[in-house]
């Protein structure tokens, strides 16, 4: 089973990174160094120069540049801050291009995670999933683990060293001043927690509102001929455009609330440092501390803003992320398919296999026993079929044999291998199931059939031969390379049908099982279609699931099955003489 994600694993990542990690902590930091000391320099020019008291600035630029006059003191120390911002300026750029990279790489890592397990989930998990809804958490959720990251990556070091800077020179200027305002930091933070909190409801809220949206969308979309037959547009619509105003009154009340939380600690900090700033004035009136000192400490004041707001900022952050990953891990909590390790091969170097399936018993997810020891078995090369009314469980019989639902009880076997030593990967490349339903994609007749593997024009022409729809593909006026349309909508059933078979035919199977494949096609196409295939087929175990006796009077035997059991079984002719099937009987 995938590993939920966790901050423990989000921390991995980023310090898994290391060269990225190292460079923007580097450069996060060299721009802070290179920043620490410019609430310094220019005040100081008010005590020696302005103030006529010579010290450590006006005599090092004196000495270094041979000339003391004020114009010319003044002049350099601006080039000095100037110098120092825009050193400051390059590293923090590059301390962005190592803080995006990181971000995108968590991003990426996160959705490959989320993709990965999507991948291997079971069938029965699958069928409960909401395509609008996996869409939503794998763009929103993981845009909000990963804007945390930046926030990380580009505030949390350069921010801390800020402020250790700041609380140092502070700290040398006027200790005592400087201790009240450090002792406030921790309440700042705690507040934020609170802030934090409250608003990673808001924002859960909000994704949940997002996600029920594209749920909803995304299905009427896929659904929307049936939606218009039924005249059901405006009901759909409705309750679509609902829940976009749930979306709005989510997102205006956590967007409200988000800035309100941002500003309420932009207010404190402010109010704090006016508070201070009044203090010093205080401070000067009743210390030595000169009116230059007194500036440059009202400035680093100032400057201990940003990185307070932005720790701040960053533990709002931490707080929203919190949501985004609850909704990533109940992805990761989906179960997945069983896996079982490739130990036989038993379709390699043999034309075909054997299929049995020896007191098979199977039931859905929370529902009752579908299939109650079922013993069937095809032997090499033979075409068996099963019949039986609709819901005995045919289709359930032909999903297990690939693996798509994992049997209870029992064992499937091809040519005397149980699956659980063959591995579900080698087994689907090998046995082919045709559905009644095939699926295709919104592309070209080309693609649908190759899937974008390569094949040559001629074995596609094969195939579409055998399919009998070479005719209507060569009177396209794009042949192979037109257009079908969404699920082959510019298709008839019975063309969608003849595709898949093409299609079956390229993938050249071991084992072929149909599932009511042929259901679409008149009696007449369908018999010619079965002597086309014949070739195709007659290295081939196959399995035909059909309502109609028409379809399976070419099998080898038959299984009649009802209410989850072999009920008869036997030659044509045998359950024909028995009185089992009948001529022309439709048993759906
Ligand atoms: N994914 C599923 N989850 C739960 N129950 C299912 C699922 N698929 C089928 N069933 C149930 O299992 C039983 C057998 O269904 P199955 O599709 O195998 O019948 P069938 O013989 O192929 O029917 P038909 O000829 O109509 O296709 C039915 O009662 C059906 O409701």
């Amino acid at each position: 089973m995938t590993k939920l994600y966790s901050l423990k694993r989000f921390w991995q990542q980023i310090l898994g990174q290391k060269k990225e990690f190292w460079a923007t902590t580097f450069y996060g930091m060299a721009a802070t160094l290179l920043l620490l000391p410019i609430p310094m320099l220019i005040p100081l020019l008010i005590d020696e120069v302005l103030l006529g008291h010579p010290g450590k600035l006006t005599a090092f630029l004196s000495t270094t540049f041979g000339n003391s006059e004020t114009w010319f003191l003044v002049l350099v120390t601006v080039i000095l801050v100037a110098i120092l911002r825009m050193g400051a300026f390059v590293f923090s750029n590059q301390q962005s291009f190592y803080a995006i990279k990181i971000t995108q790489r968590i991003s990426y890592l996160l959705r490959h995670r989320i993709l990965h397990h999507l991948e291997r989930v079971c069938l029965s998990e699958y069928e409960t999933l909401k395509s609008g809804g996996v869409v939503s958490k794998t763009i929103q959720d993981v845009t909000g683990v990963s804007s945390f990251a930046s926030a990380f990556v580009s505030s949390f070091f350069s921010s801390t060293l800020m402020l250790i800077g700041i609380a140092a020179v502070m700290l040398w200027m006027n200790w005592v001043l400087a201790l009240l305002i450090l002792f406030l930091n921790p309440f700042f933070l705690a507040f934020s927690k609170v802030l934090g909190k409250k608003t990673g409801e808001l924002l859960r809220r909000q994704y949940k509102a997002y996600e029920v949206y594209n749920e909803l969308l995304n299905e009427t979309l896929e659904l929307f001929i049936q939606v218009r037959a039924s005249n059901q547009e405006k009901n759909f619509f409705a309750l679509i455009l609902d829940q976009s105003k749930e979306i709005e009154n989510a997102s205006i009340d956590y967007g409200h609330k988000a800035a309100v939380a941002q500003r309420s600690s932009g207010l404190l900090t402010n109010t704090v440092i006016d508070i201070f700033r009044a203090l010093g004035v205080v401070v000067v009136a009743y210390s030595d501390l000169s009116v230059g000192m007194m500036i440059a400490f009202l400035f680093y004041l100032s400057a201990l803003n940003s990185p307070v707001q932005q720790l701040m900022g960053l533990m709002i952050s931490y707080q929203n992320t919190k949501p985004a990953i609850e909704r990533i891990n109940a992805l990761l909590k989906l179960k997945q398919e069983p896996h079982y390790p490739h130990e036989k091969n038993p379709f390699e170097n043999v034309l075909t296999t054997s299929v049995t399936l020896k007191d098979v018993s199977f039931a859905y997810q929370y529902s009752n026993e579908v299939l109650s020891h079922i013993n069937i078995e095809a032997k090499s090369g033979q075409k068996i079929a099963l019949i039986g009314p609709s819901g005995s469980g045919k289709s359930t019989i032909a999903q297990i044999l690939v693996g798509l639902y994992r049997h209870k009880g029992g064992e499937i076997c091809y040519n005397g291998v149980p699956i659980e030593q063959i591995g579900l990967p080698v087994i689907r490349e090998n046995v082919a199931l045709m559905l009644q339903e095939s699926l295709f994609f919104n592309e070209t007749i080309r693609m649908n059939l190759t899937l974008s593997k390569e094949i040559s024009d001629e074995k596609i022409h094969e195939a579409l031969r055998a399919a009998k729809l070479e005719t209507f593909v060569l009177s396209l006026e794009n042949g192979l390379e037109s257009r079908i349309g969404k699920n082959g909508i510019r298709l008839s059933g019975g063309q969608k049908q003849r595709l898949a078979i093409a299609r079956l035919i390229l993938s050249n199977p071991k084992v072929v099982i149909f599932d009511e494949a042929t259901s679409a096609l008149d009696n007449e196409t369908e018999h010619q279609l079965y002597e086309t295939l014949e070739q195709f087929l007659k290295e081939r175990t196959t399995i035909i699931i059909a309502h109609r006796t028409t379809t399976i009077k070419q099998a080898d035997y038959i299984y009649l099955i009802e209410e989850g059991r072999v009920k008869a079984e036997g030659s044509y002719e045998e359950l024909f003489s028995r009185g089992v099937i009948k001529e022309d009987m439709d048993l759906g």
